[in-house]
């Protein structure tokens, strides 16, 4: 395991030079309700409903800059939920208001926005301070120079205690990188890197010692008091957290019992007859109280306790809260205006976007690009197929045709299933930077194009080479090149259909079930295997790019006045045109079919990039 060192600590003003004025947010939630539908199966499968189920039940509050805000509840009452909602990434039905500074969560202020999920999301291959760097170029509006923005993500390092792990590689699953709870910094540290007006916290310190969630809290504590709005759950926080937060808002499945400042908790629930009888961290008290667990005896049983403190929160703070609200948003009217549109869509462009996607890339997929396996596994084929025709003849026209078919169907398959992870394994990646507007979908997109092309053009290169010259066929730069195009025409098709099912699918199994599918018909309608096809199937060959390959791959080879000894006696010659196996995709139409290719590596592509706009947008 990497240990961080905790003790470098740069004050957060010192590096949050480029505080913006104007930005503070007043966040309200003014009796937010949100429903959703589930499927309920029987035992036997025979009763499936659909039931709806309120996970919020009129949830209110208010948080001004300079606070934070603690939710609080045991696990399922839907402190998540809130959270999400309060970040504009919930879809389905949300009743009520959730407002900052009086309008709603708007694209423009996704850019300004900072939310740390449950989950980290992390290139597991970049280390600790690639990771915060490339958010740092991304994130960081241009006003700012890269020197700049590259010692803003240093100044992060330092504030969070990651100097001694900076080297180190984030680490996944199956690869040991640095801790859970300094993955757990690295999240909230791209986050903070933008000085975000509002920030959200999905349960930043579980998994953390105390000490390191104390460091943590303070330091979203300093952040609060740059007039900055911090919200966030929290599972159980030891008393010294909870003293931190300016206000809490206890949930108990779903529903508001308490919401005011931390400091004044104990007393409000201490006035309604739910007194600690020993000293107890609060925070323990009060989910004990939201649990239905009371430490006076004379207490009825758990649901009795929860629908008292359900009412008594409707009698004695719902209506105080509403009249806040009302007050603040009578504020906000008479400074309409004053809050305008500082932030434009990005804060990069185009091409910073490209060229920062585009080396983070390379460096978080080369392990698998540059994969010796992969290579290895191209190699290989190539030398036995080379092996198994070696100087084929002319004469031998039927295993030459064979050999073209195989090369057509083996670049088919291998770019085809390379392909299809492409976006289901960014889905979440996808998901969290779209969501806070970190780049347009253009550049990432591209970006990834461009990233992947050498490896998916040089592996058939290479294939070519060496079978080409094994197998004996046409020994002309011409000949050589013609295949070679028509190979990598394949190859770049095939991928783009494995990027389009993986982007529309989003679920590997499925993407890669129906792309199998799709290359065997595509194989089989290639010409090859069958000739004689009825005419009502027979149209699918126009849709196969094993068609156009092989079509393409057999005129690189022979033309319609090529003949070929087709007899024992080597002084019979037939015409390869009318080799039934040729004769029946034809020689003719090569530019037509090299058309119907080029169109395919396109729409592929296109449908991937269409596909993937629903990701991340803000509901
Ligand atoms: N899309 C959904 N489908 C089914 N149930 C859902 C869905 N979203 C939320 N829920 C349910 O809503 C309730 C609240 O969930 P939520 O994740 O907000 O709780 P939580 O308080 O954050 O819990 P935890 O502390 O365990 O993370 C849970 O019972 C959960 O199962």
């Amino acid at each position: 395991m990497t240990h961080c060192d905790d003790s470098v600590l740069i004050p957060l003003h010192v590096f949050l030079v480029f505080t913006l004025k104007n930005l503070w947010q007043i966040a309200q939630f003014d009796d937010v309700v949100y429903t959703i539908k589930i499927k309920t199966v029987g035992l036997l499968k025979k009763n499936i409903k659909s039931e709806e189920k309120v996970i919020l039940k009129g949830i209110t509050g208010m948080v001004q800059p300079g606070e934070m805000l603690a939710m609080l509840g045991p696990s399922g009452s839907g402190k998540t939920t809130l959270l999400t909602a309060m970040g504009g990434r919930l879809g389905g039905r949300l009743n009520g208001y959730i407002t900052y500074n009086g309008k709603p969560f708007s694209n423009h202020m996704k850019r300004n926005t900072g939310f740390v999920t449950q989950d980290d999301v992390l290139y597991p291959h970049l280390t600790v301070t690639e990771t915060l760097v490339f958010t740092a170029l991304l994130r960081l509006p241009n006003s700012i120079t890269k020197e700049e923005k590259i010692m803003h993500a240093e100044a992060v390092i330092s504030q969070l205690g990651l100097v001694k792990c900076k080297n180190s590689i984030i680490g996944g699953p199956l690869l040991r990188g640095v801790s859970g709870g300094e993955r757990k910094r690295v999240s909230i540290g791209q986050e903070m890197l933008i000085n975000p007006s509002l920030l959200f916290l999905d349960e930043p310190t579980s998994g953390l010692d105390s000490t390191t969630a104390q460091r943590i809290l303070s330091t979203l504590s300093d952040l609060a008091n740059g007039e900055r709005t911090i919200i966030m759950t929290i599972h159980q926080p030891s008393s010294r957290l909870f003293y931190m937060f300016h206000k809490v808002l206890l949930l108990s499945e779903g529903n508001p019992l308490y919401f005011g400042k931390g400091s004044e908790a104990m007393e409000y629930f201490s006035s309604i007859g739910y007194a600690p009888t020993v000293a107890m961290n609060p925070s323990d008290f009060l989910l004990d109280l939201a649990n239905g667990v009371s430490t006076d005896e004379s207490h009825e049983h758990q649901a009795m306790v929860k629908q008292t403190l359900v009412s008594a929160y409707k009698n004695n703070l719902a209506d105080k809260l509403k009249a806040e609200l009302q007050e603040v948003n009578d504020f906000n009217q008479i400074q309409e205006g004053f809050q305008d549109k500082q932030f434009g869509r990005w804060a990069t462009t185009w091409w910073q976007q490209f060229s920062v996607l585009l080396r983070r890339g390379l460096k978080e997929r080369k392990h698998d690009s540059f994969s010796g396996l992969k290579i290895g596994q191209v190699l290989v084929i190539a030398i036995i197929s080379g092996l198994l025709w070696w100087k084929s003849k002319l004469s031998h026209l039927q295993d030459q045709i064979g050999f073209l078919f195989f090369v057509a169907g083996f670049w088919g398959f291998f770019p085809l299933f390379e392909a299809i992870f492409t976006f289901p394994d960014e889905l979440m990646m996808l998901e969290k930077e779209r969501a806070s507007g970190m780049y347009r979908l253009s550049s990432y997109f591209m970006s990834r194009m461009v990233a992947d092309l050498p490896m998916e053009l040089v592996l058939p290169t290479i294939f070519a080479f060496i079978t080409y010259f094994m197998a004996g066929f046409k020994a002309t730069a011409a000949n050589f090149v013609y295949t070679l195009i028509a190979l990598l025409l394949n190859v770049l098709v095939s991928g783009g259909l494995g990027l389009a099912l993986g982007a529309v699918l989003m679920d590997l199994k499925a993407a890669t079930t129906l792309g199998s599918v799709l290359m065997l018909t595509f194989l089989l309608a290639g010409g090859y295997y069958v000739q004689h096809v009825q005419p009502f199937i027979s149209w699918i060959k126009y849709l196969s790019i094993s068609h156009y390959t092989y079509k393409l791959l057999m005129g690189s080879q022979y033309s319609p006045q090529d003949v070929y000894p087709c007899a024992t006696n080597v002084s019979h010659f037939c015409s390869v045109a009318e080799f039934p196996a040729i004769k029946q995709v034809g020689l003719d139409g090569q530019p037509l079919a090299a058309l119907a290719l080029v169109i395919m590596v396109v729409a592929y592509r296109l449908i991937a990039y269409v596909a993937l706009m629903r990701i991340g947008v803000t509901k």
